[in-house]
């Protein structure tokens, strides 16, 4: 942990995507960035893969890939800081579902559950995607005690297609 910190650390989990520019090179930066932020240290990073768009499907390929971090940052503290990395490297919001140079989400923070106007924790929609489920089951180890293999393990049982994934890269960090 690079800060003193305000509250005992935590680990959490993001998804990262990006289909935009040089994609690769966006998921090492956004990681660095990351990285640097006080407060927060990135743990494990999942391969890469790229897949197919879903949802609005006129669209590039997505890289796409889970980090697990560890962090003295609040959730909603976290959500900001994941928001000024985005608009950082480059992020422009037009269309929904649609390209981005990068998208950063939250998944997970210990089994903490929140709903505000600015942040949904556990993420609603990372159960039925492929994208997040597959990078993720990368670096939920074994013994977590969160719950997170688990439902992981359950939501992946129950996806038929994978989104057309491939791995890109077995690693860009570390
Ligand atoms: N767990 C979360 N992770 C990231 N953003 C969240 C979360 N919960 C709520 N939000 C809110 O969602 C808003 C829109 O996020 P964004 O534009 O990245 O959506 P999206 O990536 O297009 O769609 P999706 O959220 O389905 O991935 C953010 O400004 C943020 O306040
Ligand atoms: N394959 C893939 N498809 C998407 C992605 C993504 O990251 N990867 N993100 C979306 C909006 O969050 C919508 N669709």
């Amino acid at each position: 942990m690079k800060s003193l910190s305000t509250s005992e650390p935590s680990e959490a989990y993001i998804a990262l995507g990006a289909n935009l520019g040089d994609r690769l090179g966006t998921l090492r930066e956004a990681l660095a960035l990351l990285d640097a932020e006080e407060g927060l240290t990135v743990l494990r990073a999942s391969g890469v893969y790229e897949t197919e768009p879903v949802g609005y499907l006129d669209q590039p390929r997505f890289l796409n890939m889970a980090a697990a971090l560890r962090t003295s940052l609040g959730p909603e503290e976290l959500l900001k800081t994941l928001l000024r990395t985005e608009n950082r490297l480059g992020r422009v919001r037009q269309i929904v579902n649609g390209p981005r140079t990068l998208d950063l989400d939250l998944l997970w923070m210990e089994g903490r559950r929140m709903n505000t106007p600015l942040l949904s924790l556990p993420h609603p929609r990372m159960w039925e995607r492929a994208f997040v489920m597959v990078p993720l089951a990368d670096i939920v180890p074994e013994d977590d005690s969160t719950g997170l293999r688990a439902l992981v393990q359950g939501a992946l049982q129950g996806l038929d297609g994978k989104d057309g994934m491939e791995l890109w890269t077995p690693s860009v960090w570390g």
